[in-house]
């Protein structure tokens, strides 16, 4: 059983804050798209498709206390809260994809006449409910597919050594997770040697959150400084390098945690298989390219301090980009929940 980032059920959310974690473990309860935007917005909870579905959820928590009875209403209100949700971040597309269909949603049920108000509420809360399950099931099937892929250079039945980056865990969506899904397929699989994450400065996704997540489930794993990526692969045989994404434009450069670029470099360098792990709902084809992925900056606070501890010298500047963007030309493969598939094969899968 993996963590539970999201406890929810119809009229009732809370989530787990992130900053807190790994030593205190506190949930915070979610009545409204306020909340829902503050969460996301600090980072209390964070990973592109926990983003998408806790914001959701937490429209869903609003709608059903909403005793409206004009769907038009409804509908101009849904799309106004949508639409400020995905401004709590910029860079992650999963909750922009979900508020366009969710809005679509709306927008035919509104028009539907035979639709009453409750029947809108219902099927739309529905519609939202059904992410966490189908998040699980793609994570599951993204677990099974990466697997695969990643012991397609193992002899037979050796083991793998993998290094990810960041959190991709049960603690970036609804469970089970992308990149760390994959290395639960793995250590599941019994053919997981080790597992190497790295730290991820500044909000330390790696140190606070993945290695929870690993030592919660006794998977076999070394913590890394970030800067540690290069001596690691030339001391060590590291089989693959397995991260997640926030947004893959349709000719499969990828926005994902800073600091992945440099990896996927060095694992050129060292002709490391270098794969991301990421659903349908994380894949862009309105972006042609990774230069047009708008990329989040952070306050300097998460650079120069540890929680309330400062660590940097007062008075220098800070630089504090959330994420970079890998070329396609260093990616081997994009794992997704319908197969792996080259960077270049994007296009044709949504054509
Ligand atoms: C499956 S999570 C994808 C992605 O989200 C993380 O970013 P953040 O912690 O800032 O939300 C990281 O880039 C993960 O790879």
């Amino acid at each position: 059983m993996s963590l539970e980032s999201i406890k929810y059920k119809r009229g009732y959310l809370e989530v787990l804050d992130q900053l807190l974690l790994p030593l205190q473990t506190k949930y915070v309860k979610i009545e409204g798209v306020e909340d829902g935007w503050k969460v996301i917005n600090k980072m209390q909870v964070r990973g592109a498709p926990a983003i998408a579905i806790i914001g959701c959820l937490s429209l869903a928590i609003e709608l059903l206390n909403d005793n409206s009875s004009d769907k038009k209403v409804m509908r101009q209100e849904i799309e106004g809260k949508l639409n400020y949700l995905v401004s709590a971040r910029p860079t992650a597309v999963n909750i922009k994809l979900a508020a366009d269909e969710l809005i679509s949603l709306a927008n035919t049920l509104s028009a539907d006449e035979t639709v009453t108000s409750e029947e809108f509420k219902e099927r739309f809360i529905s519609s939202i409910e059904g992410m966490l399950s189908k998040d699980i099931e793609d994570n599951k099937a993204i677990g099974r597919y990466g697997c695969e892929a990643i012991l397609k250079n193992i002899e037979g039945d050796g083991q793998v050594r993998v290094l990810t980056h960041c959190n991709t865990g049960s603690l970036a969506t609804a469970e089970y997770g992308t990149a760390l899904g994959v290395i639960r397929s793995l250590h599941a699989a019994k053919r997981l040697e080790h597992v190497f994450c790295t730290e991820t400065r500044p909000y330390n996704q790696g140190a606070r959150l993945t290695a929870f997540e690993l030592v919660h489930e006794k998977i076999p794993a070394t913590l890394i400084v970030d800067s540690m990526v290069a001596a690691l692969m030339h001391v060590r045989n590291i089989g693959a390098v397995v991260v997640g994404a926030d947004r893959v434009a349709a000719n499969g450069d990828t926005a994902n945690k800073i600091g992945t670029y440099q990896i996927a470099i060095v694992a050129k360098y060292h002709n490391v298989p270098f794969y991301v792990a990421a659903p349908f709902t994380s894949i862009d084809m309105q972006i042609p390219s990774g230069e047009h992925i708008k990329i989040e900056e952070r306050p300097d606070k998460e650079m120069t301090h540890i929680g309330d501890r400062r660590i940097a010298a007062p008075g220098i500047n800070c630089w504090n980009p959330s994420f970079d963007i890998t070329p396609a030309s260093l990616i081997t493969g994009i794992i997704t929940e319908k197969g792996v598939f080259l960077p270049s094969m994007l296009s044709t899968l949504f054509a």
